[in-house]
């Protein structure tokens, strides 16, 4: 075993595997020592790392300035795994960040085009749904899209079973709006399903959904200790305050991490084949159109069509899957747009240092080269 491996062993039950060993290798030998980010604020974080001396696992505060980055989706962020420099003075530095296996991300809020990650390398997306008012079956398929385009599973849970009679039913409804995803019902006041809930979050689990949908109580339960601060009143469901205000990783205890993030009011999809995974009933049903590029509006033989009329597919579902995909089309058409001024303003830097650099035996720039 390598010293790096070894100093890592506590961090093995959180998610440090041999992949992350393998990669961490070339900062090992730099004397960097691997860590967790676990929350991040303005210009630095807290890590989790195993102490060099107990070999303990340890929280430290660390400066994340090196690895900043003028794109949002590249800075350091909750579940990231990081190389530190503990020496560094007056704080521990971030020097490097590993490689993510997979990652969360939304459109940031408001006009811009920008991405924000929500959480890195979680195995699971568990999209928290109160059961307390009727579930908003287009915001879970939201949800759905982005867990999806994470590479993470999603898992929707439907949480205060205890305050509905007909639980089970509305799982039923939301389980045929997520196909290929498990829907759990729990309750964390009674622990009803909260077993069952355990047996499917092995590895790394990040919490997402609206504010008062549970999301810090279910972190609670399942870290068996008071990690996170809990809304005072429950009347206000659906709206109310923002109990959570930073994505905050919380190591538990019987190996894994939970990820609780702030509740969200806008859920932008940031491309990718979220969509289309998210609603692959639809895609099923399209495959027995008779035109391979039918663009299910007025084709003959169309089966989307067919669904939509004998009601096999919901008008309501349909409807939700083009606006979702007209949406990550827009993205997709502003990143392009990003990459085309990107690339002009570089051409334009080149261009310029070289009429700068000019000589009486200059070459025309096109034919060098
Ligand atoms: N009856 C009942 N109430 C619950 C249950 N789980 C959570 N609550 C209540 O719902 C309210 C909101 O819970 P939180 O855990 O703070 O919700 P959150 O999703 O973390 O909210 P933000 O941090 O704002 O995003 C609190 O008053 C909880 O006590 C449950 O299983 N049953
Ligand atoms: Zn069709």
């Amino acid at each position: 075993m390598t010293s790096s491996t070894s100093a890592a062993l506590p961090l093995s039950a959180h998610g440090w595997n041999e992949d992350r060993a393998a990669e961490f290798a070339f900062y090992a030998e730099a004397g960097l020592t691997p860590a967790l980010i676990s929350r991040v604020d303005r210009g630095q974080c807290d890590v989790l790392l195993a102490d060099p001396e107990s070999g303990e696992l340890r929280t430290v505060r660390a400066d994340t300035r090196p690895v900043g980055d003028p794109d949002p989706v590249k800075c350091p962020c909750t579940g990231d795994w990081a190389a530190v420099d503990l020496a560094a003075q007056p704080l521990p530095t971030v020097s490097a960040l590993l490689g993510r296996s997979t990652a969360i991300v939304r459109k940031t809020a408001g006009g811009r085009s920008d991405g924000q990650v929500l959480a890195a390398n979680v195995d699971t997306v568990m999209i928290a749904v109160s059961l307390a008012a009727d579930p908003d079956l287009g915001r879970i398929e939201r949800f759905l899209a982005l867990a999806w385009e994470s590479g993470a599973v999603p898992l929707v849970v439907l949480t205060k079973a205890d305050l509905v009679d007909d639980a089970d039913f509305i799982r039923e409804d939301v389980e045929k709006i997520a196909p290929g995803a498990a829907v759990l019902t729990v309750s964390a006041e009674t622990g009803e399903g909260m077993d069952e809930l355990r047996a499917h979050l092995p590895g790394a689990t990040a919490l997402v959904g609206q504010s008062g949908a549970g999301k810090s109580t279910l972190t609670n339960a399942l870290a068996g200790r008071h990690a996170m601060a809990v809304q005072e009143t429950r009347s206000v469901d659906e709206k109310g305050r923002h109990t959570t205000t930073t994505r905050e990783l919380i190591p538990l205890p019987d190996g894994g991490v939970v990820i609780d993030t702030p509740g969200l009011r806008e859920v932008g999809l940031y491309g990718g084949e979220g969509v289309d995974l998210a609603f692959a009933d639809i895609a099923a049903i399209a495959e027995r159109c008779r035109f391979d590029d039918c663009s299910h509006r007025s084709e003959p033989g169309c089966a989307v069509a067919a669904a939509l009329e004998d009601g096999t597919l919901p008008q309501r579902r349909m409807d939700s899957y083009l606006k979702l995909q007209r949406e990550n089309e827009w993205i997709a058409s502003r990143s392009d747009a990003r990459v085309a001024a990107e690339r002009a303003r570089k051409w334009k830097a080149v261009t310029k240092s070289m009429r700068g650099s000019s000589s009486p035996t200059r070459h025309d720039p096109r034919r060098t080269r």
